[in-house]
């Protein structure tokens, strides 16, 4: 068996012509165009890199930039008048505060103090409460990628047996949520790498989502003939990305999302849409 290919970079493509078009609808209405908003501290190259990323993306959709970075020793006080300026900021639509910062931070003062309204995220804690109790927020945006590609490509999703490998606030900890809401009934199970009997539990499952950060984690002798497997994991070795997904899971597993090419992009073309909404919901509240 070879594996059907969730080809992200391709469906993100899609996403964005399709974002493209409602910009230029707002545009039509005479407002003024989204803004996406990106906080940087440091100089990590992964870091740099995706938010270089959803800047060139903002350029393909109409969306407007607004990039403020900040040296790896800025302070908490530093971090937080960036966030007050840009709460304030009528050309930003929604921002995001790149994960993870600097150690000497406190990462959940700074997305707290975000205007919820603006979290292009869906990581503030209002907005993840919000995810919780089942009422409107922007989603995190790993989280609903992977609901994206696994709709666009008809993977079951009512029903099926989830195996979620990894407990970050970005993708383990919301995906739960989010596919166990009752417009998409799956049942997951939230694994680390604590796990006792993980692969027990990834065999259990129909899809598999890998986001411990730990290479080459899930290997076939591990899944379910069929499974749908959505490679999370990016860990920058010597020898370049590798992803928790072992490359031979593709003979075994009925769907793959590959790193690179399957989750990443769709985190991108997720936050695009997270902003062009908060700016159709701004355009209707006027
Ligand atoms: N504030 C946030 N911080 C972080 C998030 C997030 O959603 N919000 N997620 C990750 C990083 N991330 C986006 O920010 C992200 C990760 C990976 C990709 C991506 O396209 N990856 C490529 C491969 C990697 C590469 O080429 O360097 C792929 O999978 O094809 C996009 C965005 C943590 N922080």
């Amino acid at each position: 068996m070879t594996a059907q290919l969730l080809d992200g970079k391709a469906t993100a493509a899609d996403i964005r012509r399709e974002l493209a078009e409602r910009v230029a609808k707002l545009a039509v209405g005479g407002g003024r165009p989204p803004g996406l908003g990106t906080v940087l501290v440091g100089d990590d190259p992964g870091s740099r890199a995706y938010v270089a990323g959803k800047h060139r993306d903002c350029a393909q959709v109409g969306i407007a930039s607004i990039r403020r970075d900040l040296p790896a020793d800025a302070t908490q006080r530093q971090v937080e008048d960036v966030v007050d300026e840009l709460n304030a900021d009528p050309a930003c639509t929604g921002y995001i505060v790149q994960l993870p910062l600097p150690a000497h931070l406190d990462a959940n003062a700074v997305l707290a103090r975000m205007d919820p309204a603006k979290d292009a995220d869906g990581l503030h804690p209002v907005n993840l409460g919000r995810l919780v109790l089942g009422t409107e927020a922007p989603l995190p945006c790993t989280p609903r990628g992977i609901v994206e590609l696994l709709r666009r490509y008809e993977v079951p999703i009512a029903g099926a047996r989830v195996c979620v490998v990894g407990r970050g606030i970005t993708v383990g900890r919301p995906i739960g949520l989010l596919l166990t809401r009752r417009s998409e009934n799956a049942t997951v199970t939230l694994c680390h790498t604590g796990t006792k009997g993980l692969a027990w539990h990834v065999r259990e499952a129909d899809i598999v989502v890998a986001a411990a950060g730990s290479p080459g984690l899930i290997t076939k002798d591990m899944l379910r003939p069929g499974a749908a497997v959505l490679d999370v994991g990016i860990t920058r070795t010597e020898h370049g990305l590798v992803g928790d997904i072992h490359p031979e899971a593709a003979q075994v597993a009925g769907w793959i999302a590959p790193m690179p090419g399957g989750v990443g992009p769709m985190t991108r073309a997720m936050l695009l849409a997270n902003v062009v909404e908060a700016a159709e919901r701004n355009a209707t509240a006027v």
